[in-house]
C-alpha cells in the first residue's frame, strides 16, 4: 500500500506543486542569482540568513507567508520512505508551511497503520491553508498542526518520537533538536532539510553525542542532513 501513489493524494500534490511554483520561483531565481552574483556559494547566503534571523525571527519569515518553501518530490518521497523504513507512528515536524512535507509523512503513517504527527507553523494563513491541504489528501485524522512557535508549541509532545524533521527557521534546529531529544526513541530518526546552522551540524557529529551524522546527496547542496539516534 503506497497513499502517496493514490489518486487523490497524487493530483493534489501535482496541483500543489505547481502553486509552489508559481509562488516561489520568483525569489527562488533571485536568490539563486544573488549566490552566483556574489561568488559567495550557497553556505555564505546560509550564513547571512541566519544572521538576519537572530536580529529579528518573525519579520524574516512574515516576509515569506506566501511561499510554500517546501521540499522538492525527490525529498518528500525520501521522506515518505524514512518513515516507512522506521516503522515511524509518532513524528514531529519543525516548519509545516502550507504542508507538503506533512502531507509525505502523513502518508507513511497511513500506510503504517495509523499514528501521529505534530506540526509547529507560527504564519496563521499557512496553518489554515495546510489543514485545507491535509483535509484534501484525506489524512487530517492523522496531523496535529500547531500554530505559534515551535519553541513553545512542541514544549510538550507527550511520549516516544521515531522521526524528527527540522524544517523552520535555520538558527532554531539546534534548540528545537534538544526539545525534543528527551522524546526521541534508540533507532530515531533526525533529518534537517537546509541544517546549514554550524552549532547545530558540530552537535549531531560531536562523537560523544549520541548520533550517528551525515550529510545526504539529495538536492546537494541545500545543507540536507541525515541523522539517527544511537544513544
Ligand atoms: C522551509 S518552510 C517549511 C516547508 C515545509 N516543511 C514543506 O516542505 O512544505 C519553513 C517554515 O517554518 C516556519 N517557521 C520558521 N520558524 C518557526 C518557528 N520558530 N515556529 C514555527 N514555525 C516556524 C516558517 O513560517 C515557514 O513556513
Amino acid at each position: 500500500m503506497n497513499t502517496l501513489d493514490t489518486v487523490i493524494v497524487a493530483n493534489l500534490l501535482g496541483n500543489l506543486r505547481q502553486a509552489a511554483y508559481d509562488a516561489d520561483h520568483a525569489h527562488f531565481e533571485q536568490v539563486m542569482a544573488e549566490i552566483e552574483a556574489s561568488g559567495e556559494g550557497a553556505e555564505r547566503w546560509a550564513a547571512r540568513l541566519l544572521e538576519d534571523e537572530k536580529s529579528g525571527l518573525r519579520p524574516v519569515y512574515q516576509g515569506y507567508a506566501e511561499h510554500f518553501l517546501s521540499v522538492s518530490p525527490d525529498y518528500g518521497r525520501f521522506l515518505y520512505a524514512m518513515a516507512r523504513a522506521g516503522k515511524a507512528t509518532r513524528i514531529i515536524e519543525f516548519g509545516t508551511s502550507m504542508g507538503i512535507s506533512t502531507i509525505y509523512l502523513a502518508a507513511a503513517l497511513r500506510d503504517n497503520g495509523g499514528g501521529t504527527l505534530i506540526g509547529s507553523e507560527f504564519e496563521p494563513g499557512k496553518v489554515a491553508r495546510a489543514r485545507e491541504h491535509l483535509e484534501a489528501a484525506g489524512l487530517a485524522d492523522l496531523v496535529d498542526i500547531r500554530e505559534g512557535d515551535a519553541r513553545e508549541t512542541l514544549a510538550d509532545i507527550q511520549g516516544e518520537v521515531d522521526l524528527l524533521l527540522l524544517d523552520g527557521a535555520f538558527s532554531l534546529y539546534l534548540p528545537v533538536l534538544k526539545l525534543v531529544e528527551p522524546h526521541l526513541r534508540p533507532g530515531a530518526i533526525v533529518l534537517g532539510e537546509n541544517a546549514f546552522d554550524p552549532e547545530y551540524r558540530a552537535y549531531v557529529r560531536d562523537p560523544g553525542s549520541g548520533y550517528l551524522s551525515q550529510t545526504l546527496a539529495i538536492d546537494a547542496g541545500r545543507g540536507n542532513d541525515f541523522t539517527v539516534r544511537i544513544g
